[in-house]
Parts: structure tokens; sequence; C-alpha cells
């Protein structure tokens, strides 16, 4: 059974793809957050923006088999039109997404986005993995397509990831939890002034949050 927060068609917001369409499949759960504000202050990770708890989103709800959920997802994606791209995140996909549904998005003609936070290990054939590491937890996926990091964080300075094997990598100012984004905030000029000084670093905003597509 696979627990799905919600399905909507949109904008790639941040990193590598950004512009690119795609269908967001938001998992619900994830293992450093229980995603009530009450736990908020003690939770591994803190600083989430989004609402992942249960399956009441749009197009949320509780798929059996991966064929029905793959069909599901194909059905947000404009008849007859190719380039099918399809972004797993929540929560924390990682929790949820197998080999079963990998294989049964494949069939339907989807590459694969992953958005993670690096702390589980990750299925075989996913087309473009994004690891965004938070605060203290132990990132245990050695290779992924980009490493995107919320700036700044006190336990997750960039210097810890610099070594992994990642195709690039991202600086992505902290936005506030409520959703809503500032582009001249202490942490993006922090972040501009960190990637002119270390130039292994490129600036991500989350576009999507000042387009207000989504
Ligand atoms: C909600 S998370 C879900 C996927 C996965 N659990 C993870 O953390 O990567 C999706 C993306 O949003 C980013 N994000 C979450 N809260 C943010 C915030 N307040 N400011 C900037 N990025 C944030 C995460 O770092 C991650 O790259
Ligand atoms: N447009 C848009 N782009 C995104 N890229 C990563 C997102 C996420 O929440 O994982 C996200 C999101 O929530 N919206
Ligand atoms: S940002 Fe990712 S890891 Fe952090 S609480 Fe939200 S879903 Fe979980
Ligand atoms: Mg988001």
């Amino acid at each position: 059974m696979y627990q799905i927060k919600e399905v909507f068609h949109t904008l790639q917001g941040e990193g590598a793809h950004s512009g690119r369409p795609a269908v967001f499949c938001r998992f619900a759960g994830c293992n450093l957050w229980s995603g009530r504000e009450q736990d908020r202050a003690v939770a591994r990770c803190n600083f989430c923006d989004t609402d992942f708890v249960g399956t009441d989103g749009q197009n949320g709800g509780s798929f059996r088999l991966p064929t029905e959920l793959a069909d599901h997802i194909a059905g947000f994606w404009p008849a007859d039109q190719g380039h099918r791209y399809v972004i797993c995140t929540g929560g924390e996909p990682l929790l949820q997404l197998d080999a079963p549904l990998i294989e049964a998005l494949h069939a339907r003609g989807f590459e694969i986005g992953v958005e993670t936070n690096g702390t589980l290990p990750a299925p075989a054939g996913i087309d473009w993995l994004c690891v965004s590491p938070k605060g203290a937890t132990n990132v245990v996926i050695e290779q992924c397509d980009e490493l995107k990091l919320v700036y700044p964080q006190a336990e997750a300075p960039p210097e810890r990831f610099s070594r992994i094997a990642a195709r690039n990598f991202y600086l992505s100012p902290m936005n506030p939890p409520d959703g809503t984004i500032s582009t001249d905030s202490p942490a993006v000029r922090a972040a501009i002034d960190y990637c002119l000084a270390h130039p292994q670093w490129k600036l991500t905003l989350q576009s999507h949050k000042i387009l207000h597509i989504d």
C-alpha cells in the first residue's frame, strides 16, 4: 500500500531541473519529523515547509498496487505529450518508493526524480536523485545527481558534504516554514556569499514560491 498526500502537475521549482514540467507525487510521512507542530522543536528536521500528514491532499489517497498509483500519476500528464517526468517527494519518499513502483512508472514512459533527506538507502532505477541533508542526521546515500543543502543549518555546514559524489552542489536558502519566501533575507545573502567564496556550490531558490505556482 502506498500512502500519498497529494499529486499535482507544476514546474520543478528547485535545483538543476528548475523550470521543468513534472508531476509531483508527495508521499505521506517522514522519518525526521511527525509532521505535528507540537513536535517540531524536538524533531531531527525542524524547518520543514510541507504538510505531508495523511492522504487528504489534492488527488491524494491510498493505492494498493504500484500500477494503480502509476496510472493515477500518468493521468496528470498532458494527453499525447512525451518528456514525462515524475518527482517523488514527501514527506520522505524512500520510506515507500520500491522497485515495483519504479518499474510501473518507467513502463508508462516516466523519468523518475526523487527528493530525499538522504538518511535511507535508495532503490535502483531512479533517474535523478536529489539529496538534501538535514541537521545532525547521517547521510547514507553515497552518490547522487544533486546535493541540495538548505542553508544555513548550524549542524549541517556545506563543508560536511563537499566530498560526497554529487554531480551538482546547491545551496538553497532556508525559507520560513509557512511557505513564504523573501529574496532579500539574511539566508539568501549568506548563501550568495558562501557560493562566491566556494565556487563548487551554486545558488538555487524555491522559484515556485516566487511565482506562486503551487
Ligand atoms: C519537503 S522536502 C521532502 C523530501 C525529503 N524529505 C527532503 O527533505 O529532501 C522537499 C525539499 O524541500 C526542502 N525544504 C523543506 N523545508 C524548507 C525550507 N523551510 N526552506 C527551504 N527548503 C526547504 C527540503 O530540503 C527538500 O529539498
Ligand atoms: N514547484 C515545486 N518544486 C519543488 N521541488 C521540490 C519540491 C518538494 O517539495 O519536494 C517542490 C514543490 O513543492 N514544488
Ligand atoms: S524537509 Fe524533508 S526531511 Fe525534513 S521534515 Fe520535511 S519532509 Fe521530512
Ligand atoms: Mg516543496
